[in-house]
C-alpha cells in the first residue's frame, strides 16, 4: 500500500544517518519522524516534519496537535472505568481534551476543504499507527544492542516478533464491551461489561513461554502459526483486531533491516541501554534510546546514491 512514500521516507532517514557517523542519535525521534511523515504522505500527500515542508504555518499546527494528542493520549481516566470516581479528575483535564477536539476538528475541516474524500477518522489512525510502530521499531533496536553480536542473530521477521512478544506497544490492547451476557474462564460476565485483554501477561506467561524474560527470536523458528492458542497476539485477534497489521509489519520490517543492513551500530557507553517502561495506555520505553552508528563500508555507495537522488 503506496510502498512508494514508506521507501522515500527511509531513504530521507538513511541519508540522514549517513551524514551523522558516530553522533549520539535519539532513536525514538527518528522514528518518530520516519513513522509520522510516511503516514501523512500516505493521508494527505505531504511531509509535516523535518525539512521540505510545503506549508510552515499548517506543519506547525499538526506538531502541535500531535504533541497534545500524545500527551494526553497516554493519560488514563479513572471516569472511563468507575464513572462515579469521576470527581477525582481534575476539571482542566476535560478542558485540555475538549481544546484539543477541537484542534484537530478545525484541522479536518480544512483537510475536507482541500479534499473532500478525506475522512474524519484519520488523525486517530494516525496516533494508532505511529505510536505503536515507534515503539516496537525503539524496543527492537534496544534488545539488539544488548546483545554482543547481531550477526549470529536469526532473521529480522523473527527479531520483530520477539520484541512485540516482550513488549506489546498495546498491552491492554484497545477496551471491548460485552455484547451478551457470556462466560470467560468460568467468570460470569453480565451485558455492557468493558473487558480488556492483558495481551502483555500472555506473551510474557512462563506456563506458555519458556524462558519468557529472555530475548530469544528462534523460538519463533518454525512457528508457522503463533497465534494458535492465542499465546502471541501483538495485533490481537478476531473482527477488532488491528486492521494495520500488514502495514505496520512491513514499515518496521523495512526499516529495522535498512537500518542494520546499512549501519554498524553501537551504544553511546560501556553502560547497557536502559530498559525500563514507562507506565501507559502504550508501552514506550522510559528513557529513549540514544545509540551511534558508521556507515558499512559495503555501503558507502549505495548511501551516496540515495543522497544526490
Ligand atoms: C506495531 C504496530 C501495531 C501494533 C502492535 C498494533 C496493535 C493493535 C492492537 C492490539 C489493537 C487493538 C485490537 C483489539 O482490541 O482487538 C489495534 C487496533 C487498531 N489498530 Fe493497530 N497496531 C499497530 C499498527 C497499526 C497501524 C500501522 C494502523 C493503521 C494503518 C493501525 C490501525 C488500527 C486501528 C484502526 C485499530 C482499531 C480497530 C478496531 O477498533 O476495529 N494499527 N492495533
Amino acid at each position: 500500500m503506496l510502498s512508494g512514500s514508506r521507501v522515500e521516507e527511509i531513504k530521507t532517514m538513511l541519508s540522514e544517518l549517513a551524514d551523522k557517523p558516530n553522533q549520539t542519535v535519539d532513536m525514538r525521534n527518528l522514528f518518530f519522524e520516519l513513522t509520522i511523515n510516511s503516514m501523512m504522505r500516505m493521508i494527505a500527500g505531504k511531509r509535516y516534519y523535518g525539512e521540505s515542508l510545503s506549508d510552515l504555518e499548517e506543519a506547525k499546527r499538526f506538531q502541535k496537535i500531535i504533541a497534545e494528542t500524545v500527551r494526553l493520549g497516554g493519560k488514563m481516566f479513572i471516569r472511563d472505568f468507575l464513572p462515579c470516581m469521576g470527581w477525582i479528575e481534575l476539571g482542566a483535564k476535560e478542558e485540555e481534551l475538549r481544546e484539543l477536539q477541537k484542534g484537530r476538528d478545525g484541522f479536518m475541516q480544512g483537510f475536507i476543504d482541500e479534499n473532500r474524500r478525506r475522512r474524519r477518522k484519520r488523525i486517530i489512525l494516525l496516533i494508532g499507527a505511529t505510536e505503536t510502530s515507534i515503539n516496537t521499531l525503539e524496543w527492537a533496536l534496544s534488545l539488539l544492542l544488548q546483545e554482543s553480536d547481531i550477526a549470529q542473530l536469526s532473521c529480522l521477521c523473527n527479531i520483530i516478533k520477539e520484541t512485540l512478544r516482550m513488549h506489546p506497544p498495546l498491552p491492554l490492547a484497545v477496551p471491548h464491551e460485552s455484547s451478551t451476557e457470556c462466560t470467560v474462564g468460568g467468570f460470569h460476565i453480565p451485558r455492557g461489561t468493558m473487558l480488556l485483554v492483558n495481551l502483555w501477561s500472555i506473551q510474557n506467561d512462563p506456563n506458555t513461554w519458556v524462558e519468557p524474560a529472555k530475548f530469544n527470536p528462534e523460538r519463533f523458528e518454525g512457528l508457522e502459526e503463533p497465534r494458535d492458542g492465542f499465546k502471541f497476539l501483538p495485533f490481537s485477534s478476531g473482527r477488532r483486531g488491528c486492521p494495520g497489521e500488514g502495514l505496520a509489519m512491513r514499515t518496521v520490517g523495512l526499516t529495522l533491516g535498512s537500518l542494520l543492513q546499512c549501519f554498524e551500530w553501537e551504544r553511546i557507553s560501556e553502560e547497557m541501554v536502559d530498559m525500563s517502561e514507562e507506565v501507559g495506555a502504550t508501552l514506550s520505553k522510559a528513557h529513549s534510546l540514544h545509540a551511534k552508528c558508521q556507515a558499512r563500508p559495503a555501503m558507502g555507495s549505495l548511501l551516496s546514491q540515495i543522497r544526490t537522488n
